[in-house]
């Protein structure tokens, strides 16, 4: 990304950590029930833990990462049911400190590459698409400038 080493830990000015644990019961109707709904996560960095005999997350390639101003996607993803097993996943999220500003880097952007997201508080951004309903990449669309389109 063009970055020294290091340089996107000391970003996050402390790297923080959430944890999420999902418990997915059977259901006998897997064909018309979602465990999670499309969306990304809102973190910098997320580890998952799944059990190894059920899968359920399947990956969707689109969306952006504010710091690469869109050149690094985050992977929009879901979890499907199960009709047999339940499937237990642990989601662990790093991400910035409250008080830390994101935007994109000035290196990332160009005539080709116009500023895509304007400068955003973490905490703020966070916040509120916490308080969203899961629905794809639209949690980015607050600190999107809005004439351009992905
Ligand atoms: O359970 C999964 O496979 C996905 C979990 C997830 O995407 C999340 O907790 O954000
Ligand atoms: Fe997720």
């Amino acid at each position: 990304m063009g970055l020294e080493k290091h340089a996107l830990v000391g970003l996050h000015n402390e790297v923080l950590h959430g944890l999420r644990v999902n418990y997915y019961p059977p259901c006998s109707t897997p064909e018309e029930v979602l465990g999670l709904s499309p969306h990304s996560d809102a973190s910098t960095i997320t580890l998952l833990m799944q059990d190894d005999d059920v899968s359920g997350l399947e990956i969707r390639h689109r969306g952006n990462w504010i710091w690469s101003n869109g050149k690094y996607k985050s992977i929009e993803h879901r979890a499907v049911t199960n009709k047999d097993k339940r499937r237990i996943s642990q989601a662990t999220f790093l991400y910035p400190r409250d008080d830390v500003e994101v935007e994109p880097f000035d290196h990332m952007i160009d005539a080709q590459n116009p500023k895509m997201y304007q400068k955003v508080r973490y905490g703020d951004y966070l916040r509120q698409s916490l308080k969203r309903k899961m629905e794809g990449k639209k949690h980015t669309d607050v600190a999107k400038i809005k004439e351009i389109e992905e």
